[in-house]
């Protein structure tokens, strides 16, 4: 449970959006955006949260970005371009969202360069695997038989996972060797990365978790652990993370 002790300093916790056309009132408009479970599942691990909405990453963005971060969490969204792991798209693939995806990879780099905790969730884990050499499976219905992880029309489905022993995830969610959790993805880490370790898979073989193989705080899931706000022991970890990460800069600078 994070420590909510109210002397010491929330951590702040930069949190990726998407970049969409977004409807609301009368604006029907380009936006960015994030559904409020993920902000709140931070704010009340006693995080602070930033918005990190897609934008143009010349030299040196993301590394002022995270000279304001405790934390960083890339969030859930459009498929990553293949072109990144050197595919051509499948034809149920996302339009490529080149924005986001070059935004993404920048700060996730200088987050791991810098040892910055780091939180990837559904979309996140996938642009993790990319970003370190991985490839992903393109439809998951031509790999399994089956859309249990994505039913559609923006309903989650309940999927079980088996957590793998020794792993920091299994030590997060002590108690348990399986979870029941809440999956909307069509597609899911075909290769895996040099250096990430498979923390969860699901009894299909696909895998639903992986974290860095080093110390550092990195981990990432497939499923959506914001929306299960009765157990947000994911958040929780990384906003401790996340304080001992401002602890050590705040007592480096001082
Ligand atoms: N697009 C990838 C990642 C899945 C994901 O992030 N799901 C959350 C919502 C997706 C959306 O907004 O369409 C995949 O499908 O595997």
């Amino acid at each position: 449970m994070a420590s909510n002790d109210s002397d010491a300093p929330r951590p702040v916790i930069g949190v990726t959006t998407y970049l969409e056309r977004a409807k609301t009132g009368v604006w029907d408009v380009p936006a960015a955006f994030l559904p409020k479970v993920y902000f709140d599942a931070v704010t009340r691990a006693g995080g602070i949260v930033v918005l990190l909405p897609p934008q143009p990453v010349g030299p040196g963005i993301a590394e002022r970005v995270l000279d304001g971060l405790d934390g960083l969490i890339l969030t859930g969204g459009k498929d990553v371009d293949p072109a990144r792991y050197g595919q051509h798209p499948h034809p149920a693939t996302d339009a490529p969202r080149t924005d986001r995806d070059e935004w993404e990879d920048a700060l996730l780099r200088v987050a791991l360069e810098r040892r910055v905790p780091f939180f990837g969730i559904c979309r996140g884990l996938q642009v993790l695997n990319v970003a370190l050499g991985g490839t992903l499976h393109q439809h998951l219905p031509d790999v399994i038989g089956s859309s249990r992880y994505n039913a559609g029309g923006g309903i989650f489905t309940k999927n079980e996972v088996r957590l793998e022993p020794a792993t920091r995830l299994a030590s997060i969610l002590a108690g348990h060797d399986r979870l029941s959790v809440l999956s909307y993805h069509h597609q899911a880490i075909d290769r895996l990365a040099d250096g990430l370790v498979v923390s969860a898979s699901a009894d299909d073989g696909v895998v639903q978790a992986v974290e860095l193989s080093s110390s550092q705080f990195a981990i990432a899931v497939q499923w959506h652990p914001e929306e299960s706000a009765e157990d947000l022991r994911l958040f929780d970890a990384l906003v401790d993370a996340a304080r001992v990460h401002a602890d050590r800069r705040i007592g480096a600078i001082a």
